[in-house]
């Protein structure tokens, strides 16, 4: 049976509205793909102590957990993951790429532009979705 694994992703916005995209490296599952920082929610924790202890090691900042976007669960080739995405917002320090190949500030309307970890897509299509609403508003 393929393993199932609840992972949580932090759409990071700056004050332009651009969103912070980390490239997933080489040696990692799921190589040279786009995906929000973040990682596997472990054992006893709430999904926003999990966001904020990812985003410590990975990009050595401190972050502050908002809304939820969405939930998805994806089907890869080898595990199931379970992604729920939140929206964060930086308080403290300036992201650093302490595992992935690059760290990308990128505009929000470019964002589907990059190659995603397919199960991120619908968060992408979620973000897209609510600022044609806003600007619409
Ligand atoms: N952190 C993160 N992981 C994602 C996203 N989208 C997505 O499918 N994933 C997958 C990749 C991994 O299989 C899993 C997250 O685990 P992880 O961040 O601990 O990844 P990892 O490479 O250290 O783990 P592993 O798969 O090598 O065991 O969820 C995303 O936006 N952020």
């Amino acid at each position: 049976m393929k393993k199932f694994v609840r992972v949580v992703g932090a759409v990071i916005e700056n004050e332009q509205q651009h969103i912070l995209c980390a490239l997933r490296s080489p040696n990692m599952t799921l190589p040279n793909l786009w995906e929000f920082p973040g990682g596997k929610i472990e054992q006893n924790e709430t999904p926003e102590q999990s966001l904020k202890r990812e985003i410590a090691e990975e990009l050595s900042c401190t972050v502050e957990v908002g809304e939820k976007i969405e939930e998805v669960v994806h089907e890869y080739e080898a595990v199931i993951v379970n992604l729920l995405t939140y929206k964060c917002r930086i308080t403290e320090g300036t992201p650093t790429a302490e595992e992935h190949a690059e760290l990308r500030w990128v505009p929000l309307a470019e964002l589907n532009q990059l190659e995603w970890a397919p199960a991120d897509i619908p968060t992408i299509d979620k973000l897209l979705a609510d600022k044609i609403n806003k600007n619409n508003a």
